[in-house]
């Protein structure tokens, strides 16, 4: 242990009795324990970080090389090294002219050609300049994707619905049948274009997905099928056997990551449903937080500091996963979009050079859109043997102003929560409610306890203008670099996805056992599951 982390951990095992509330005798606690970035607002000071904790995780940043590192990635090192590629979709999003070499390539006049070419499509499909293989305009769009060739588009689709102006757009990930089927029999294949999103373009569950739908146009529309067809693929030469047409394929470089993807030609859905508009403004969120993360101050930087609370929480108060609290139905998917960011990133145990990590690396992520999680799981987040840190997030203003009860609603229920993790109740309060509701002796002392709540639970709450594209920009980008300076601080490699291969290569492998061949070679329990699942 260093001496930084010694220090946290002396100041956490001092301060771990502490209520929370305590800390805001500092008449500045709020405004030192928050920052801004163009308009998104960070409040976490309901959380036990106090001063001397702050200031230590910010010379922890320093000291794990933080900010050295994301100067490399922002430059275009090679950064994820166990893959030798560098990490550049911010290079998607910054609409800038200055060059940005790989490898002694300049990476922009590509990034601008493809989403010149990504504009044109999308204009040419929202205006019916390109027409369906019987004359008529699209009306739907399928993106066929999996992972960071859905979970983004998905979120940002949903997120954006006020701005949809474009052909409605469904999304297909699962290779169960179950949801392509559902999918196609509500869509009529004549006025349908599917988009088949892969990076690698060998991703079985949409290849899978992609042959059903290619023969589900074929059904419809013979050999004019791929007039119906787009791809997104770092991989032409695969996209080209699926037969689809040079010019209907957009490509990215492998210094895109999958789940960092969306800002490239895997936001085609996107563009196609806000226009390219839109995605400018999205794109300029993400930009403005590029900024913000690369400028400000440490003890204003609010990437920075949701990382070092993410740390703090992690690593010294151990606990073990984070809620994603969005108070915006739009941002239902978020959390399902979070965990793969996270998870996928984070979620590693060795460090870079390939030694075990001597510390917990990343947390479980997981959360659902209040108010719905209150009447759901929130019991365990107020009074379970459980801590966990909770993620609010809210917009002050909605898109339904003539709604506005909902809104001022929600913005209160959102509050209380955090307060109410916060201050908690004490037995002593327990205790006259119970008083009042009649309960006496023994009696009284067991409702007293099971209406107590231990409080000082933390939180964070981010608030953001509207959820607009340029807000949703922001918000993500925020959260990768958030994901960014945690996998830092632990050096790890949070680009690289090792640890989704072996399930792939046994699913493989069990493919033919399925359909009967000797299961042997497999431990009893597989075999046995085996045999229930080949009964019909
Ligand atoms: O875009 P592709 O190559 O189909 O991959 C889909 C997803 O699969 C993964 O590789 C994990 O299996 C993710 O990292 C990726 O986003």
């Amino acid at each position: 242990m260093t001496d930084i982390w010694n220090k946290l951990q002396d100041n956490h095992d001092t301060a771990r009795e502490r209520p929370i509330l305590s800390l805001f005798e500092d008449p500045d606690r709020f405004d030192d324990f928050s920052a801004g970035a163009d308009g998104v607002f960070l409040d976490f000071s309901k959380t036990n970080i106090d001063r001397e904790a702050l200031s230590l995780l910010i010379d922890l940043a320093s000291e794990q090389g933080v900010f050295t590192y994301r100067d490399a990635m922002f430059r275009g090192d090679r950064i994820n090294a166990t893959e030798n590629r560098a990490v550049l979709h911010t290079a998607l999003r910054d609409g800038g002219s200055n060059p940005l070499s790989v490898d002694g390539e300049d990476v922009r006049p590509a990034v601008a050609e493809t989403l010149q070419a990504m504009e044109q499509f999308a204009r040419d499909i929202r205006s019916g300049h390109i027409k369906t293989a019987q004359g008529g305009a699209f009306t739907d769009v399928i993106n066929i994707g999996i992972g960071g060739s859905d979970l983004g588009p998905a979120m940002a689709v949903q997120a954006l619905a006020p701005y949809h102006n474009g052909p409605r757009c469904h999304f297909v990930s699962n290779v169960d049948g179950a949801q392509i089927s559902d999918t196609l029999r509500m869509l009529d294949p004549r006025s349908t274009l599917v988009i088949i999103a892969s990076k690698t373009f060998t991703t079985i569950e949409t290849m899978t997905n992609a042959d059903t739908a290619i023969t589900w146009l074929h059904a419809a529309l013979g050999d004019r099928a791929s007039d119906h067809l787009a791809a997104v693929s770092t991989a032409r030469d695969k996209t080209a056997d699926m037969g689809i047409a040079p010019d209907r394929v957009f490509g990215f470089s492998d210094w895109v990551g999958g789940r960092y993807s969306l800002w490239g030609p895997v936001g085609l859905a996107i563009m196609l449903a806000i226009g390219p508009e839109g995605f400018h403004d999205f794109l300029s969120g993400a930009h403005a937080m590029d900024e913000h993360f690369q400028t400000a101050p440490a003890p204003e930087n609010v990437p920075l500091l949701m990382g070092l609370v993410g740390i703090w929480h992690r690593n010294i108060c151990d606990y073990p996963t984070r809620a994603i609290l969005p108070y915006d139905q739009r941002l239902a998917r978020l959390p399902a979009y979070l965990q793969q960011l996270d998870m996928e990133s984070n979620g590693k145990r060795v460090a870079i050079n390939g030694d075990t990590l001597a510390r917990a690396s990343g947390p479980v992520v997981w959360g659902e859109p209040g108010t719905n999680g209150q009447h759901a799981f929130y019991q365990l987040l107020h009074q379970g043997t459980d801590i966990v840190p909770s993620e609010f997030l809210i917009a002050s203003t909605s898109h339904e102003p003539e709604l506005r009860a909902h809104h001022d609603l929600l913005k209160a229920n959102c509050l209380a929560q955090s307060e109410a993790l916060m201050i908690g109740r004490t037995f002593e309060q327990a205790q006259k409610i119970a008083t009042t509701l009649g309960f006496e002796g023994d009696a009284q002392r067991i409702q007293a306890q099971h209406r107590t709540f231990p409080g000082n639970r933390p939180s964070m709450t981010l608030v953001y203008p509207q959820l607009t594209p340029f807000t949703l920009g922001q918000i993500i980008a925020l959260y990768e670099h958030r994901v960014f300076v945690e996998g830092a601080i632990w050096g790890i490699n949070s680009f690289d996805q090792w640890g989704v291969e072996l399930g792939k290569e046994l699913a493989n492998a069990l493919v033919p056992m399925i359909k009967g061949a000797s299961a042997n070679s497999k431990d009893p329990s597989t075999q046995g599951l085996l045999r229930l699942l080949s009964k019909p």
